[in-house]
């Protein structure tokens, strides 16, 4: 779900959120436009107003656990969730918790990655939301997911500041074609958890920007 469809289309807050995180071309390598949340987070209007959006949707839904992915899942995640009424509960990548874990594995570009829950951090039927700054795949939020869902959460919904081009378009042709979708993009929408996203990147590849500096 995105801006334009959750309601969010005519808010005034968007547009300053959208100028606030700055776009970093070819960072961390060639042809990627990194989205760079930091300088949001120097905006104290513009960081607020992405809290209160989040805040806005999940008060008095009963949620009871904000589950941040590591690292900018902990950015906005504590504070939606001290403002709600619920705790936080850090999904960390390997080796950095240290108690008893539950790990999920999941697929990167090249290779894999893992995140990890601490045991007894959520309790049997309790109601979750993920927190991330943005879903590309849609990979990381799918293993988020899968790991509260295996120690008895109900994932209401995933939430995210930043949906890259490629996860639009993912979605736009779901309408046409579920045949057609990324897996992970299937997982989160079959099992209807919604992604608000308060800015969509219409270009997440510098491709023509890095046509013209191979060409040199
Ligand atoms: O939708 P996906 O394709 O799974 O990608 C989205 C994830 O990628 C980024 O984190 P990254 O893995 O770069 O980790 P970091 O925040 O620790 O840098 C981002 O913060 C999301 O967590
Ligand atoms: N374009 C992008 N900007 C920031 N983080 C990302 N993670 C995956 N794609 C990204």
């Amino acid at each position: 779900m995105f801006a334009a469809e959750n309601g969010l289309k005519s808010d005034p807050r968007l547009q300053g959120i959208s100028e606030a995180i700055r776009v970093v071309p070819h960072f961390p390598k060639q042809g990627i436009m990194f989205q760079d949340i930091t300088t949001l987070l120097l905006d104290h209007k513009a960081f607020k107003d992405t809290v209160d959006i989040f805040v806005d949707r999940y008060r008095g839904m009963s949620v009871s656990v904000v589950a941040g992915v590591e690292a900018r899942g902990f950015v906005f995640g504590p504070a939606i969730a001290l403002a709600i009424g619920a705790k936080f509960v850090p999904l960390r990548k390997p080796r950095k918790l240290p108690g008893e874990v539950i790990s999920e594995a999941y697929e990167l570009e090249y290779g894999t990655d893992c995140l990890e829950i601490h045991v007894g951090a959520v309790q049997p039927g309790e109601r979750a939301i993920v927190i991330d700054d943005l879903v590309a795949t849609g990979g990381t939020l799918s293993a988020a997911i899968r790991l509260l869902e295996r120690v008895g959460a109900e994932v209401i919904e995933c939430a995210c500041v930043i949906g890259v081009r490629e996860v639009k378009v993912m979605a736009e042709e779901l309408l046409d074609s579920v045949g057609s979708m990324a897996s992970h993009f299937i997982s989160l929408w079959s099992h209807a958890k919604l992604i608000i996203v308060v800015k969509v990147c219409e270009n997440d590849y510098a491709q023509a920007d890095f046509a013209e500096k191979d060409d040199t």
